[in-house]
């Protein structure tokens, strides 16, 4: 297939976002014209239908996706999402950035990324569980522990990765646990994984916090999204000390300068679903949650919340990046030209996530489980070394934290697919 069939196919904001990053990172490290569209462009996609029985008896047909970007230094790797804004292009653009973050990290995987176009909120219980298995009983023919290994995004959580791991158990006639992961542990999931994101976001925030000599104790903190990443992140932080001041959900957000209660935001959401109401605070709009004066800021939902209108009303230190692609390119240029924000870019902010659950897919291959202490120490030696690696590819180059982190990841990416040659 030829690239502007590629570049149709992806056709998005997001994908364009995603390869116009890659460009830029290809002119800073002058990758070969060769390597170019190789490493850029995603492997190979698929599209399904996915047929379910509604509980009324109908039937629905959802649309689903999974793009593989790279397989070139082991089996794919990321999320499935489902939201109603999935796109395919949405979809490839995550498949990159997935691929750079496994890289940054040092992790033998390639970078993938799923999704289905669906509000989950819509379903219930049930027609959720058959869409789950439906997407992974489609998925069968292309993927396996050395292939292709699935993990939970939006709207998809621990249950429906069981749900999946299942049915491909079923399909293959043995448990296997290692086909996807951010299972529940009782299926095989590791200690730590389900807070790994959000306790990775924290931690990278406090490093930076260290560097910039704030104290943890005088640092509020305004979280864009309270679902997994966010919510864990939101408790880490408290936990070090910081005070939550705002967070919020796809319904809007709660505001309170001497500090949300988390614990009781959680048992909120966990009876009611979603924040309306809660009384935390006073209620605001997520515009309003992006524009708050605040130490941090973790945008933990959807891409491109913070673009051209909002960027010059951002007003934190650090700007952490839970979610993935959560600042449009030209934002980006605007608060760097500003100077008073320190980006902490997804592939290294949110990559704690990916890291635990290569480390479930090890526990499981050697049928040997780890306590949380040992893999949240692991966790974070690694995010510290891949800090350590963007501050130095910064300093070096004198480039912006993600063209830093991009950097890294995308020439070993580049640098394994030379070395494999091609095909003669
Ligand atoms: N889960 C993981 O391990 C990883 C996730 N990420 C990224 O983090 C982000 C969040 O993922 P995750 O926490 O897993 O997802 P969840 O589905 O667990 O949570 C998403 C949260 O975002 C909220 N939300 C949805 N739409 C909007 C909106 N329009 N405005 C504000 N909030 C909204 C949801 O609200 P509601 O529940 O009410 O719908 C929910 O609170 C995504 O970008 C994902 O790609 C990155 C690395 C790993
Ligand atoms: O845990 C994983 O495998 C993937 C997590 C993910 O989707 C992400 O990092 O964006």
């Amino acid at each position: 297939m030829s690239k502007v069939i590629i570049s149709s196919l992806y056709s998005s904001d997001v994908f364009t976002m995603a390869c116009r990053q890659f460009d830029q990172a290809a002119d800073a490290i002058n990758l070969p014209e060769s390597l170019r569209d190789r490493t850029k462009y995603p492997r190979r996609c698929v599209a399904f239908s996915l047929p379910i029985q509604r509980d009324d008896g109908s039937v629905t047909v959802f649309e689903g996706y999974r793009v593989q970007h790279n397989l070139s230094t082991g089996p794919s790797k990321g999320g499935i999402r489902f939201h109603q804004d999935v796109t395919l292009g949405e979809v490839a653009a995550l498949s990159m950035w997935m691929s750079w973050k496994c890289s940054l990290m040092g992790i033998p995987y390639g970078g993938a990324k799923g999704g289905v176009i669906v509000n989950p909120d819509q379903l219930t219980a049930k027609e959720l569980e058959r869409l789950a298995r439906r997407y992974m009983q489609e998925l069968i023919p292309f993927i396996g522990p050395d292939v292709d290994v699935p993990a939970p995004d939006m709207g998809t959580n621990e249950q429906m990765m069981g749900w999946m791991m299942d049915t491909y158990s079923n399909h293959v006639g043995h448990i296997e646990p290692a086909i996807v992961t951010g299972k529940p542990i009782a299926l095989g999931g590791s200690a730590g994984r389900r807070e790994a994101t959000g306790a990775g976001v924290a931690y990278l925030v406090k490093l930076y916090l260290e560097d910039l000599k704030i104290p943890l104790g005088e640092t509020t903190v305004a979280i864009q999204g309270f679902g997994n990443v966010g919510s864990e992140a939101a408790l880490a932080l408290v936990a070090y000390g910081a005070k939550v001041i705002a967070i919020s959900d796809w319904t809007g957000g709660i505001y309170n300068a001497k500090g949300i209660d988390i614990g009781k935001a959680l048992q909120y959401i966990a009876s009611e679903k979603v924040l309306t109401d809660f009384d935390g605070g006073d209620q605001i709009t997520n515009d309003e949650l992006l524009a708050l004066e605040c130490t941090v800021l973790i945008p933990a939902a959807l891409p491109r919340v913070i673009k051209k209108d909002n960027a010059d009303k951002v007003r934190c230190r650090i700007l952490a990046e839970g979610a993935n692609g959560p600042t449009t390119n030209l934002a980006e240029r605007m608060l760097i030209k500003r100077g008073d924000v320190l980006i902490i870019p997804d592939v290294l902010c949110n990559a704690g996530g990916v890291t635990v659950s290569y480390f479930e897919w090890l526990q499981n291959r050697q049928n040997y489980y780890w306590d949380r202490e040992e893999v949240m120490a692991k966790l974070f030696k690694i995010l510290l070394r891949a800090k350590n690696a963007v501050e130095a590819q910064k300093a070096k180059f004198g480039f912006s934290r993600r063209l830093a982190a991009q950097t890294l990841g995308i020439q070993r990416v580049a640098d394994a697919k030379a070395s494999r040659g091609l095909f003669p």
